[in-house]
């Protein structure tokens, strides 16, 4: 059974479409990443699976359940790390994360070790008594995340968790995901930075414009986009005739000569780069870098859209 089953999810706010019909299904124990730029819907998304928006059409359910008639059954088995960094400046970092807890009927003597073990878990546990105010921006999200697991829960929500933060600290969370993942939490994680999802994510939906123009693995996913392969050799010196020699190789589709760097097209399914190697071998040419250039999921978002994933 499907831990997430969505289909034809619509939520228009006035004139903006957020969600247009989305469909999206999620296995128990998977890291499923949803990939959008800003304003594609993802928060929108997230926030009506939580229950605290509500969809204008559509079906949803998570554990098979309604969220729009049993979403009180359904929460205690959630964890939601928001967009925005929910935390308390006044309280300890111990006392945010018992907070939480407490909101989930933890109490007592399992709520210590539950909070414990949360903060141990983002490695804050030495920071227990201090108040989040003295926290970096990577501490204050990882306190965010341990508010969001000290009740156990079986699937988590991260909506973009590591925005505005070091990459040491994103690195950080990066690996507390695959290891919540790894202790049987299944995880939908938000991101517009395709490194990250690409990193951790079995799956992918990526999301534009409040549709889901595309999901599958990485591989399924560049299959979609990409005919061809691309590989940059850089050279001491080779004359035209040898170029033309390399446009005869099988599977060469295209070469370019530039500031001593060979780009040669070839197509997807032909493994011609023994015979190219071979050939500079033969021929005495020089070999000083070989590069692959490898589609990622930035290419797909860019081939399906016409536009990037992120401005900057
Ligand atoms: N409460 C709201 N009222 C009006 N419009 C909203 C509201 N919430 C979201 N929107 C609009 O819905 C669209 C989707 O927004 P959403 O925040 O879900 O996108 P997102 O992918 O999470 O983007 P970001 O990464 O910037 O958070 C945007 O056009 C946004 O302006």
């Amino acid at each position: 059974m499907a831990m997430i089953e969505v289909k034809g999810l619509i939520k228009k706010f006035k004139d903006v479409t957020a969600l247009d019909c989305v469909d999206f299904s999620v296995k128990e124990g998977e890291i499923i990443g949803l990939l959008g730029p800003n304003g594609a819907g993802k928060s929108t998304f997230i926030n009506i699976l939580c229950g605290l928006i509500s969809s204008d059409k559509g079906e949803a359910k998570i554990f098979g359940k309604d969220i729009n008639k049993e979403i009180r059954k359904i929460k205690g088995d959630i964890g939601v790390v928001p967009q925005d960094i929910a935390i308390y400046g006044d309280l300890t970092a111990y006392e945010n994360v018992k907070f939480f807890a407490s909101l989930y009927g933890i109490r007592g003597k399992k709520a210590h070790e539950c909070v414990m073990e949360a903060l141990k878990f983002v490695e804050l546990d030495d920071k227990a008594k201090l108040k989040p105010s003295t926290f970096s921006g990577g501490m204050k999200r990882r306190l965010n995340i341990a508010c969001a697991i000290a009740h156990s829960p079986k699937l988590i929500f991260m909506d973009e968790p590591t925005v505005g933060i070091d990459p040491q600290s994103r690195n950080h969370i990066l690996q507390s995901v695959k290891k919540l993942n790894e202790n049987g939490v299944t995880v939908v994680y938000t991101s517009h930075y395709m490194e990250e999802v690409e990193e951790i994510c079995e799956r992918v939906f990526i999301l534009d414009q409040g549709k889901v123009i595309a999901q599958g693995n990485k591989e399924e996913l560049t299959a979609l986009v990409t005919e061809y392969k691309e590989m940059n050799i850089a050279v001491g010196f080779i004359n035209e005739e040898d170029i033309k020699d390399i446009e005869n190789i099988k599977g060469v589709e295209n070469v370019k000569f530039n500031d001593n760097v060979i780009s040669i097209t070839s197509e997807k399914d032909k493994d011609n780069m023994n015979e190219i190697l071979d050939y500079l071998r033969v021929k005495e040419i020089e070999i000083r870098s070989i590069q692959m250039n490898v589609p990622n999921l930035e290419t797909v978002f860019l081939s399906l859209t016409g536009r990037k994933l992120r401005d900057d």
